[in-house]
């Protein structure tokens, strides 16, 4: 047996062994309507981890998402993005879709927006974006419009958007809401295959199914970290 195998961890030797840190929420304070929704939040998010975020309904977990997705500003505190190169996919309650536009035009928008892709043919999008459609069982709606899909097809068209920029970031809130249990396995899967490639995967949830199968769970009780 070599010497010091049953030693205590050490310390320094195990951060160095953890993924690099992506984001990173010191202290954040968010105030609404006059009152704290967010109040003391601090949280690291590394590379190639899975996150939920639970805590009850009204607790900030959208709010939080918000933050840390730099679609709100803090009220205190801050929320520093670390690393260089990130592509941010988010699935937003709502969904955030064009109505009168088809799923595909939606999807290929997502790319369009890119930066960092030259050269990419008008062949290419549309090819990244069927691929998109196909995982999440859209492609023979591709061609329809947003507005006459149903509310399941909706969520799976912002989930695919989310996707098709290969995010190396995705915040999800409530992912599979209208989802049934096949398409919601299905579609968790796909979620934390950004984990297992290396990426930051942050899910608002209040499914027990999906946070069990996250890395790590952080709760929110109004408003604060328990
Ligand atoms: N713009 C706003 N104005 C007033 N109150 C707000 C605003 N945004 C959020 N809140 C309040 O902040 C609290 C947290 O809301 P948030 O949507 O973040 O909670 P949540 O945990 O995601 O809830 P749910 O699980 O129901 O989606 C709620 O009480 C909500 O009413």
């Amino acid at each position: 047996m070599s010497p010091g195998r049953h030693a205590a961890p050490d310390p320094e030797q195990e951060q160095a062994s953890l993924s690099p840190v992506v984001s990173a929420a010191s202290e954040l304070g968010y105030v609404r309507g006059g009152r704290a929704v967010l109040d003391g939040i601090t949280l690291t998010l590394r590379a190639a981890e899975a996150v939920a975020v639970v805590g009850p309904s009204g607790s900030g977990k959208s709010s939080l998402l918000a933050l840390l997705a730099g679609l709100e500003r803090p009220d205190a505190g801050s929320v520093t993005a670390v690393a260089d190169g990130i592509r941010v996919g988010l699935v937003l309650q709502g969904y955030g879709l064009v109505s009168v536009l088809t799923a595909a035009e939606n999807v290929e928008a997502a790319l369009q927006a890119m930066t960092g892709e030259p050269g990419l043919t008008r062949r290419e999008v549309r090819r990244r974006a069927d691929a998109a459609l196909d995982a999440v069982g859209l492609r023979p709606v591709a061609d329809h419009l947003v507005e006459e899909l149903s509310g399941g097809q909706q969520q799976r068209v912002a989930i695919a958007r989310a996707l098709v920029i290969e995010p190396t970031v995705l915040f999800a809130d409530e992912l599979t809401a209208e989802l049934d249990h096949e398409w919601k396995a299905i579609v968790v899967g796909l979620v934390l295959d950004v984990a297992r490639s290396g990426g930051l995967v942050v899910l608002a949830t209040h499914d027990p199914d999906i946070s069990s199968r996250c890395d790590r769970t952080v709760r929110l009780v109004d408003g604060r970290l328990t």
